[in-house]
């Protein structure tokens, strides 16, 4: 099955992604999809997944140009890598970044939001739920490497990894900015927010939609560590060698005693809220607001 095939199955098939990956490992050569050097290393369109320099670190880079908006195509493939990378052995970290220039993810595809109808809405609330999910909850060490700008959906992405290590350079902002959209972080996202800068900055940053510069992202904890560009992905790398000191088993439960009432509180009612985004999005209101911040988008070149 040919990945373009496999990516116009319906979110359902996430489900089964053992299935759908079946599909993309036959589908494509192993110099594409496997090995290189000797090496495991496999990719589909959006997302390249490679070892890292030590051993049992995966890289994983989100490729969707120009600015890794999270399509629903982006998120089915996330989801199926990390499954990949969780299923396989030899994997216990992950570092997360992007293969675009400037930006490690411009949050959730704007065109997904606009102009569709409700049942395409609901499906790409369930991948984007399943995303957080199967992120928040990995028994995977999840390291992000945050090499550009990191608004909304990408800031959630982010949020779901154990640390945080973010380039300095003053354009790379970050922060749940829904607000200046018109739109509303659903819970789940105040949640991840919350647990990571606390009550009373979640108040401030979640109201006034903040995007912070590195130095207030870290003041705030919004990350743990901001370094020159040129040491990310060793810093990731030095940051994912003390995680993976920790015996898995013992590292893992605690992961779980910590998150998963969190996660529970979506698993509890996941088809209300993917309701509740379908109503809310589909208002007119709502839709016009978006048109308006996307065509602001784009003017800003012109
Ligand atoms: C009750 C509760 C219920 C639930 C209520 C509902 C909850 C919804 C929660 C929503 C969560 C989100 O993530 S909403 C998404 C929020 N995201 C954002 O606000 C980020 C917007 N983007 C930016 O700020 C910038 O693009 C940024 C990422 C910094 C990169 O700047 P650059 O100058 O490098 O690039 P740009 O020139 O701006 O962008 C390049 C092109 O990409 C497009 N583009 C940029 N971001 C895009 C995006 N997110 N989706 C699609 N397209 C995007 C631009 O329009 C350009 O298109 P062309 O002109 O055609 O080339």
């Amino acid at each position: 099955m040919a990945l373009t095939a496999v990516l116009r199955l319906p979110a359902r098939a996430l489900l089964r992604p053992w299935a759908l990956l079946r599909g993309v490992a036959l589908g494509r050569t192993e110099a594409a999809a496997g090995i290189r050097n000797g090496a495991r290393r496999f990719g589909s369109q959006h997302v390249l997944v490679e070892p890292a320099a030590a051993a049992g670190v995966a890289v994983m880079k989100l490729r969707n140009p120009p600015v890794n908006s999270l399509s629903l195509e982006l998120l089915t493939e996330l989801v199926i890598s990390l499954e990949k990378l969780e299923n396989d052995k030899v994997f216990r970290g992950v570092i997360l970044t992007s293969d675009c220039p400037s930006v490690f993810s411009s949050g959730l595809d704007l065109r997904e939001l606009c102009g569709r109808n409700p049942a395409r809405y609901a499906e790409f609330w369930k991948a984007v739920q399943e995303m957080w999910l199967r992120f928040y909850l990995s028994n995977l060490v999840l390291v992000a490497a945050i090499n550009g700008a990191c608004p909304a959906g990408g800031c959630l992405l982010s949020l779901t990894c154990d640390y945080r290590v973010l380039a300095d350079n003053p354009k790379y902002l970050m922060g749940l900015n829904e607000t200046l959209l018109g739109i509303v972080a659903p819970f789940w996202f105040k949640d991840s927010i919350m647990n990571t800068i606390g009550h009373r900055a979640t108040e401030q940053a979640l109201q006034l939609g903040s995007l912070l510069p590195p130095a207030e992202a870290l003041q705030v904890g919004m990350v743990d560590q901001v370094v020159p560009e040129d040491q990310l992905l060793s810093t990731a790398l030095s940051v994912m060698a003390k995680w993976l000191a920790v015996p898995d088993h013992a590292r893992q439960l605690t992961k779980s005693m910590i998150r998963q009432a969190t996660a529970d509180r979506l698993l509890k009612q996941r088809d209300a809220d993917i309701q509740n985004f379908v109503s809310f999005i589909s208002k007119d209101a709502i839709q016009k607001s978006l048109q308006t911040y996307l065509e602001k988008l784009k003017q800003k070149k012109g």
